[in-house]
């Protein structure tokens, strides 16, 4: 059997009927009817569903064939995809909510996008290193780091970066669940595999940075020469010079640097300051109520 995180469309229920939109808690004990259409799975079945029983502030997931209702906050039972089965899912008494008071904070996941040299750990640190003096708790994952450790089996290939983000993402969800401030810098190039990462989430927590550096500039700055072998041909698929680089089309903020002056070396280009860049994220995340419990 496989567990769903996202449906799609979403589906809300109640005892009396079903709509389209978020996926609630069960308000009372019923059956609650799904809509009867095909709903996309993860992993990329599709399954009709029709009736299911819920109990009191139950939660709705939807399993390969079936639906499953949970109690609680933290589903006591709940078959997880992947290939091995008979998994439990473990509740805890201390949940998020509980982790997130301790910290003061919400957890939540700024992902960095964007070119090599375009500035992603440098805004990362930036971001770590206030959040740290207003006692705050972040953590970075970044892509360079990550791939000395859990993701040290993968190239670049498509296939292989598409596995990297999605553990990366995988890793960014449990730092949410810890109440964790996540920041994940990461060039991610194509869309859906940055959007399979917001999908496991609640809306709102995954916060999309795009670093709208043009790659002139990143290409100047080749901080470690990688650039300069990938137009040499020493490393094949090098993204933005020929591989691709899908830019995000809704995020939630976008860092402009817009080079004024044409000619080498890059100097007098509109450049924000990542200390600059990060007041602009931690202001997003203030407003938005990340920075309180
Ligand atoms: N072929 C190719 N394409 C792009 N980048 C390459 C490549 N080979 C090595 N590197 C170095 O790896 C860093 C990017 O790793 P990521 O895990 O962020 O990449 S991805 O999201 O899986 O595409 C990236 O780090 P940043 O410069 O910090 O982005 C590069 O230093
Ligand atoms: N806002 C900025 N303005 C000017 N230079 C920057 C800025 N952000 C980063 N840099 C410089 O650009 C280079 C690449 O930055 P880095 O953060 O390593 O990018 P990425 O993680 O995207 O590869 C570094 O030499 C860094 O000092």
């Amino acid at each position: 059997m496989v567990a769903v995180k996202t449906v799609h469309p979403p589906i809300s229920c109640s005892s009396s009927g079903s709509q389209c939109g978020q996926l609630v808690p069960v308000p009372k004990i019923g059956f609650v009817k799904l809509p009867s259409l095909s709903l996309r799975l993860n992993v990329g079945n599709y399954a009709r569903l029709s009736l299911i029983q819920a109990t009191e502030e139950s939660t709705v997931a939807v399993t390969n064939g079936r639906a499953a209702v949970f109690s609680g906050e933290n589903p006591p039972q709940m078959v997880t995809n992947g290939t091995a089965g008979n998994i439990v899912w473990h509740k805890s008494s201390v949940g998020k909510v509980h982790r997130q008071e301790l910290l003061q904070q919400k957890g939540c996941v700024i992902w960095i996008t964007g070119l090599s040299g375009s500035g992603k750990s440098s805004l990362a640190c930036a971001l770590c290193q206030t959040l740290y003096s207003r006692g705050k708790l972040t953590y970075i994952l970044d892509g360079d780091n990550v791939r000395h450790g859990l993701n040290r089996d993968l190239t670049f290939k498509s296939e292989d970066r598409a596995e990297n983000i999605r553990r990366i993402g995988e890793v960014a969800k449990l730092f949410v669940d810890a109440g964790v401030i996540c920041i994940a810098s990461v060039i991610s190039p194509y869309r859906r595999d940055r959007d399979a990462c917001r999908a496991l989430l609640p809306e709102g927590d995954f916060i999309e940075v795009f670093m709208d550096v043009p790659i002139e500039i990143c290409e100047a700055r080749d901080p470690k020469g990688l650039y300069k072998l990938a137009r040499a041909g020493k490393i094949k698929g090098f993204t933005g010079v020929d591989d691709p680089y899908e830019p995000p089309l809704n995020c939630e903020l976008t860092c402009i640097l817009r080079w004024l002056q044409l000619a080498l070396p890059p100097k007098g280009n509109s450049c924000a300051s990542p200390s600059d860049m990060a007041e602009t994220v931690i202001s997003y995340l203030e407003e938005k109520g990340y920075l309180q419990a």
